[in-house]
C-alpha cells in the first residue's frame, strides 16, 4: 500500500540525490533544492532507503545531483536497487559513454539528458564548459545500450536558446527513442531569462496529432509528427503540485517532503530500520502541495 499523505497524494517514486557535487556549473542551477549539503550518503545508506522505499510500495527510483555519475560508486548503487523498482537517472551525460554498458547491465531503465543548447557556443554560455559534443555521444552511448526511451531535457532560457526549439525537433525527430522535455526555468533569482511557457504550449498543441495528461504533475505531452515534447510548468502550478507523487532524498540523508521547502527535511542518518520507516511515515505525513 502507497503511504498517502493528507491531501491524497500517493507517494509512487522516490528522488536520491548522490551528490551535490558537478562538473557543470549551469547559470541556473537549483542544485534540487539543498542548502550547505553535508557528507554524502553511502552505497549502504542508499540501499537501506530503498529497501524501505520498497516496503512502502514505491517502484521507481531516480538518481540525481549534482552530477550522480560523479559517484564512483554508481554502478553499485544501481545494482542495490531492489528487485521490482525500476531505476531511472537525470544526469548532464558528459560521463554517459563512459557508463552506459555497465549501467544497463546493473538494472538501469532509462535516463534524462540535459542539454539546454546544441549550438556549442551556447551550450558553453550556460554551462560553463565547451562540452556539447561529449554530451552527444553520451545521448548515443545510451541509445545504443537501451537506456530508453531518453528524455532530452531542456531549460527553456529566453534571450539564450528559446530560438532553437526546432532544432531541437529535427534532433529527436525520427527517433521514437528520445523525447524532448521542455522545463520553465524555476525563477527564483527573478532571472531574466526566465520565460512563461504558455504560448510555448499552446503553439505545440496547435501542431499535435494527440495530447497526452501523464499523471505525475499533470504533465502534457504533446505528439508531433515524428517527436515527442513533454512540457514541465511547476511554477504557481497547483494542478502540478496536486499531482506531486514523490518524496526526495538530499544527498547527505535528509527526506525532503517538496523540491521548494527547506524547512521541513528530516535526517535519517544512522537510524535503525524500525525508526527509518517511522521518519518515511512521518515525511509523508508533513507533505503538503507548494502551490495550492
Ligand atoms: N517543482 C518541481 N519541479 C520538478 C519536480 N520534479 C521535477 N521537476 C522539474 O523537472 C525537471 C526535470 O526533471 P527530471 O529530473 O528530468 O525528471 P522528470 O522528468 O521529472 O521525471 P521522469 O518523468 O520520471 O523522467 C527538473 O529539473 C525540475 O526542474 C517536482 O517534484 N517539483
Ligand atoms: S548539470 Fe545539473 S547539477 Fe550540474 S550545474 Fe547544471 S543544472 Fe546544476
Ligand atoms: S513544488 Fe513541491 S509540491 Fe509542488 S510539485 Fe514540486 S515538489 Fe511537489
Amino acid at each position: 500500500m502507497l503511504l498517502k499523505d493528507s491531501y491524497d497524494r500517493p507517494v509512487s517514486n522516490i528522488r536520491i540525490s548522490l551528490t551535490p557535487r558537478c562538473n557543470l556549473q549551469c547559470i541556473y542551477c537549483h542544485r534540487e533544492g539543498e542548502v550547505k549539503p553535508e557528507k554524502e550518503l553511502s552505497q549502504e545508506e542508499i540501499a537501506e532507503i530503498l529497501r524501505v522505499a520498497a516496503k512502502f510500495g514505491i517502484r521507481s527510483v531516480k538518481f540525481t545531483g549534482g552530477e550522480p555519475l560523479l559517484r564512483k560508486d554508481i554502478v553499485e548503487i544501481v545494482r542495490s536497487v531492489p528487485e521490482g523498482m525500476e531505476s531511472s537517472m537525470t544526469t548532464n551525460g558528459i560521463l554517459l559513454a563512459q557508463y552506459a554498458t555497465d549501467l544497463k547491465a546493473a538494472g538501469m531503465k532509462r535516463v534524462n539528458v540535459s542539454i539546454d543548447s546544441i549550438i556549442p557556443e551556447t551550450y558553453k554560455k550556460i554551462t560553463g564548459h565547451d562540452s556539447l559534443k561529449k554530451v552527444l555521444e553520451g545521448v548515443q552511448a545510451a541509445l545504443d545500450a537501451g537506456l530508453t526511451p531518453i528524455k532530452i531535457n531542456m531549460v527553456v532560457l529566453e534571450g539564450i536558446n528559446d530560438h532553437e526549439i526546432d532544432d531541437f525537433l529535427a534532433y529527436i525527430r525520427g527517433n521514437r527513442n528520445l523525447v524532448l522535455q521542455l522545463i520553465e526555468l524555476m525563477n527564483f533569482n527573478n532571472c531574466e531569462h526566465h520565460t512563461k511557457l504558455n504560448d510555448l504550449e499552446d503553439s505545440l498543441a496547435a501542431r499535435s496529432k494527440t495530447i497526452i495528461t501523464r499523471r505525475m504533475h499533470h504533465r502534457k505531452k504533446y505528439c508531433l509528427d515524428g517527436a515527442e515534447v513533454e512540457v514541465v510548468r511547476p511554477l504557481h502550478n497547483s494542478e502540478f503540485c496536486k499531482f506531486c507523487n514523490r518524496l526526495r532524498v538530499t544527498s547527505d540523508g535528509k527526506l525532503k517532503p517538496c523540491l521548494l521547502r527547506t524547512d521541513n527535511h528530516i535526517d535519517i542518518r544512522g537510524k535503525s530500520r524500525k525508526e527509518l520507516e517511522d521518519l518515511f511515515v512521518k515525511a509523508v505525513a508533513t507533505r503538503e502541495p507548494f502551490y495550492k
